[in-house]
């Protein structure tokens, strides 16, 4: 079923995303088919936990050739569980996001060009990924959810 997916002004939004903490919880597997679903239906190249209401660390990079980054790999949707940045280089690019909290609203985002991640598989197998250009704008993205970062907004 796709989940709600809530909006900028919703406190959810602005909070930090706990660890998963077991990998067997049935509810977990139900939380991430949800967000593939709606990720699916939103047309979106990314989602977080927080988004669809779920103070999880989870989140999902599904980078595909969009008009705005035409060369953007074609990935299958990944599900990160409680990823962490090991490195974010010092180089950064300016480009277009949107967020599906935030309707109506592009801006230009300076990200890292390159990130390496450690995260966990759904099955609890701990991976490292290293990504440049779309897939790490993404998980940039993505990761600002799991600390209560919305793009765009900066907090008093
Ligand atoms: O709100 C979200 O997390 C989904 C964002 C993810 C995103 C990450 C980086 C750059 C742009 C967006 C999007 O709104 S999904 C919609 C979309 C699809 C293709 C290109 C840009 C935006
Ligand atoms: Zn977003």
């Amino acid at each position: 079923m796709t989940l709600r997916l809530r909006q900028i002004g919703d406190p959810i939004l602005t909070q930090v995303a706990e660890p998963v903490s077991h990998f067997r919880d049935p509810d977990l597997h139900r939380l991430i088919e949800s967000m593939l679903s709606t990720l699916k239906d939103s047309n979106g190249v990314g989602l977080a936990a927080p988004q669809v209401g779920s103070l999880l660390q989870v989140l999902i990079v599904a980078s595909r050739p969009n008009p705005r980054y035409p060369d953007a790999p074609q990935m299958q949707p990944l599900v990160m569980i409680n990823p962490q940045l090991l490195a974010a280089s010092s180089e950064q690019v300016l480009g277009w996001e949107g967020c599906l909290s935030v309707p109506d609203r592009r801006g230009l985002v300076a990200r890292s060009r390159e990130v390496e991640v450690e995260y966990y598989t759904p099955q609890g197998s701990r991976q490292r990924v290293v990504w440049q250009d779309f897939p790490a704008r993404i998980f940039q993205h993505e990761y600002d959810h799991l600390i209560g970062r919305v793009f765009l907004q900066r907090h008093p």
